[in-house]
């Protein structure tokens, strides 16, 4: 006979969305079940952001080291050992999932269940010997690499972001299939350790991002010697020998190219098969479980939050929806979640980010806009550190509102965090040009770009007029 547990609430996955939710829950003192099938952290600690941030780090070492000529610095050509390359990026994983793990899921009063888990009730939930009656479920199973049906994609070996970052060889020849976030990241990180890689993506590279924004960063890959192939359609996978040979068309033309090594980075598909949602009548699409705006799904004792609901796949927006459902299921406040001002960068060199509207989209809801701009190369921090490459770009309505903000450059992901606040918490251009921010530091641009809203002023004849009135009295 399996154990019956009753917790307040049950939680299905111990990754991003699902921990913040269990650990939410246990520090308000409610009894919470945590259930995970694989290692605890999830996605996002064991084949997502972190090990993709620590490669990337690895590989911005290597470029650094190439690169130090131009601040007198003469060091040759860097060694990389794969293999120690590898160990680095297990080690800043298994540096954090202390704070993932069982044991501190547990001191923080969560029951957590090793095991899978399936709906068998509209209220019941089963895993391992277990049978969970809870009051309200929260699922976060988050999404698993999507294998896009491409003829003979099952006669060559591949890689996913679940295998790659166990790679502990030089790949010689990359190719990626699939130029978001993933596949970009990915590719630069291979690069600068030292593989030849080719990016072929069906359609737009970084399509969610603002064009201008997304084209500089492009240039910049390419100038690295990334090639990036748009509009690819592929049409075949195939050995060839003992290489991997992707045919696509462009254009009406038909191209071939080959690799060494394969790497799939062409979406996400949402982790939904085992679960038995039509016990619990909960519905669902192949982009995700469907859910309204406040996280419930269609049974009204089940939320849903993260990669699985198919709405933004990151990290701090699944985080986020776990403060949403929190609030509904402890506090009955009718919170809803907004994904409007949730930021998203990518962690490439330079660095893409963005919150808000890209200018595109927002030229086609507002009409006609202001769009600010400030390069880095105007910034003596930037000048200082020779980070001169990029801009800060703000789109705002003729009135100036503060519709959406792109940094492509160093550490845009820092940068970004301003605008975040501002249009989280309705913060006026004006507010951000009078900031006083230390000098020297790559935020003065963000103040930068703001002014430029106001310069105009500067020109206005009765302001100047009223100036060169006071400047006679003493
Ligand atoms: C290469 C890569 C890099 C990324 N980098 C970033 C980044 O820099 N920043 C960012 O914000 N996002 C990044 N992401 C996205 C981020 O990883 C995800 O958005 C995030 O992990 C989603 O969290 P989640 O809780 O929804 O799901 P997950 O983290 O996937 O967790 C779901 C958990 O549920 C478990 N599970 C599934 N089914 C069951 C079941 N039936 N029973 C029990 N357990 C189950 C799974 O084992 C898993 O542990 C990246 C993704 C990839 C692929
Ligand atoms: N820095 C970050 O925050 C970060 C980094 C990596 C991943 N992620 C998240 O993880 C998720 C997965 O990332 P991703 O880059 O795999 O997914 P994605 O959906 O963002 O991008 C996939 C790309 O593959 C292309 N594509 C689809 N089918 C193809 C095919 N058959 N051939 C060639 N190209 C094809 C698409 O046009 C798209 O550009 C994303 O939702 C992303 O938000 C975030």
């Amino acid at each position: 006979m399996p154990q019956l547990l009753t917790p307040d609430i049950c939680v299905i996955g111990a990754g991003s969305g699902g921990l913040s939710a269990a650990a939410i829950a246990a520090a308000f003192g409610v009894s919470v079940v945590l259930i995970e099938r694989g290692p605890m952290g999830g996605e996002c600690l064991n084949t997502g952001c972190v090990p993709s941030k620590a490669l990337l780090a690895a590989a911005k070492r290597a470029h650094q080291i190439r690169d130090a000529e131009k601040f007198g610095i003469r060091v040759g050509n860097p060694g990389i050992d794969h293999k120690a390359v590898a160990e680095h990026v297990a080690g800043v994983v298994a540096a954090i999932a202390p704070n993932d793990s069982v044991e501190r899921f547990n001191g923080l009063g969560v029951d957590v269940i090793k095991a899978s888990a399936r709906f068998v009730d509209p209220d019941i939930v089963e895993a391992a010997d277990y049978q969970i009656k809870a009051r309200r479920f929260v699922i976060a199973t988050g999404s698993a690499p999507l294998i896009p049906p491409i003829p003979v994609l099952d006669r060559v070996p591949f890689f996913t972001n679940e295998t790659i970052f166990q790679n502990t060889h030089r790949l010689p020849q990359l190719i990626i299939l699939g130029g978001g976030p993933a596949g970009l990241e990915l590719a630069q990180a291979h690069k600068r350790l030292g593989s030849e890689v080719t990016v072929v993506e069906a359609g737009k590279a970084l399509s969610r991002d603002d064009d201008e924004l997304r084209q500089y960063l492009l240039n910049r890959l390419r100038d690295e010697g990334i090639r990036v192939q748009e509009n690819a359609r592929v049409e075949r996978i195939e050995p060839f020998g003992n290489n991997i040979r992707v045919v696509f068309a462009n254009l009406g033309r038909t191209y071939s190219i080959e690799g060494t090594h394969l790497l799939l980075a062409v979406g996400r598909a949402p982790v939904v098969a085992d679960l038995n949602l039509e016990a619990a009548g909960i519905d669902y699409s192949e982009r995700g479980i469907q859910v309204t705006s406040g996280l419930r799904t269609s049974n009204k004792r089940v939320y849903a939050i993260g990669d699985v609901t198919g709405e933004v796949n990151l990290t701090h927006a699944a985080n986020y929806h776990a403060s949403i459902v929190i609030k509904n299921a402890l506090f009955r406040l009718p919170a809803k979640a907004d994904h409007s001002t949730i930021p998203w960068v990518t962690f490439t060199d330079p660095e893409v980010a963005h919150v808000g509207l890209t200018e595109d989209a927002a030229r086609a809801r507002y009409g006609k806009l202001a769009i600010l701009r400030w390069p880095y190369a105007e910034n003596d921090r930037a000048q200082a550190e020779r980070e001169t490459g990029g801009f800060v770009k703000v789109i705002a309505s003729r009135r100036g509102k503060i519709l959406g903000a792109g940094i492509v450059g160093a550490q845009a992901g820092e940068l970004i965090q301003m605008w975040s606040l501002a249009m989280q918490k309705g913060i006026s251009l004006k507010a951000m040009q009078s900031i006083v921010s230390p000098y020297p530091t790559l935020s003065e641009m963000n103040k930068r770009a703001a002014l430029n809203y106001f310069a105009p002023s500067a020109q206005n004849p009765f302001l100047r007029r009223i100036i060169a009135l006071l400047a006679k009295f003493r």
